[in-house]
């Protein structure tokens, strides 16, 4: 059953946090979702949050609605991960629930809820479309670290659900760094052949997405305690001159991995997403 938990007035339009049953994760799942004022239908941002993060964290610290009413924006923010008491867990931060990685994982014992791509783009599009006056046809997303990995990864193998794609300190290359070599092998197993759809820097050398999106915007902080262990955008950039696909890479000086630095350059993106939608 669909829920609303919260309903608030914001910048003219309203914020709701929402729970709902999916079937991808087996569980209930929880997102929030900004709509403008007016009837729409409204092109729909989808932001991926990162590791440790519930739909709370964009929501409350991103600073995203005041432009996103502005420009006539639906901005939807889903968990990380299935959680619950019957859901698998592991001890640390960077595996199990907070830390889904926007994968379908096979193997015990996380394949039975850990569904986290089948969520993103079916269930949560199916309740999205049912219950807000959003436009399926206009969609971009972009997300930060982890979230940053699902952006780029979801949107270069569905061009045709998401027409824009930005991500901020995005894991490019989690085939290569620790945090995306802990999640892939324990989700996906060993064989790292099956890796390589879910990794961003792999899908652009195998022309996933070939030709879908005009450019893609990253920003990243120099002071990022992560970009040389986990983030490496020059990963990236070198992946899609190979491939041709334009990125516009941002290093901002001195911002570090928080939402601070999420919330300095969030109306750049989107523009980016707006004029693109
Ligand atoms: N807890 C981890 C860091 C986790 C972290 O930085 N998470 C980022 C995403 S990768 C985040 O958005 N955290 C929540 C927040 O800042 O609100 C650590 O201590 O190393």
């Amino acid at each position: 059953m669909f829920e609303t938990l919260e309903t608030h007035m914001c910048f003219g339009g309203s914020l709701k946090i929402c729970r709902h049953p999916s079937a991808a994760t087996g569980t209930g799942m929880r997102f929030s979702v900004f709509t403008p004022a007016g009837p729409g239908p409204f092109p729909v941002l989808t932001f991926l949050s990162g590791l440790t993060c519930t739909e709370e964290n964009f929501t409350v610290k991103a600073g995203a609605y005041k432009k996103a009413a502005e420009l006539g924006l639906m901005i939807v923010a889903p968990d990380t991960s299935p959680r619950g008491d019957g859901v698998a867990n592991d001890a640390a931060y960077d595996l199990g629930q907070g830390a889904g990685f926007y994968v379908d994982a096979t193997e015990a014992p996380w394949a039975p809820h850990f569904n986290m791509y089948s969520y993103i783009t079916r269930d949560l599009q199916d309740i999205l479309f049912a219950q807000f006056p959003g436009d399926r046809k206009r969609q971009g997303i972009s997300g930060h670290s982890m979230g940053g990995h699902g952006a780029l990864t979801l949107a270069l193998r569905n061009p045709d659900l998401y027409r824009s794609v930005s991500a901020f300190a995005p894991i490019v290359s989690p085939s290569t760094v620790p945090w995306g070599e802990k999640a892939l092998a324990a989700y996906l197993g060993p064989d790292q052949s099956r890796w390589r759809a879910h990794d961003a820097c792999c899908l652009l050398a195998d022309g996933v997405g070939r030709g879908a999106f005009d450019d893609i915007l990253i920003d990243q902080g120099s002071a990022d305690n992560f970009l040389e262990p986990q983030l490496q955008p020059h990963l990236f950039t070198q992946a899609a001159a190979e491939a041709g696909q334009k990125v516009t890479l941002r290093l901002q000086e001195g911002y570090d991995h928080s939402y601070y630095f999420i919330s300095t350059f969030m109306d750049d993106h989107l523009e980016f997403h707006a004029q693109r939608l």
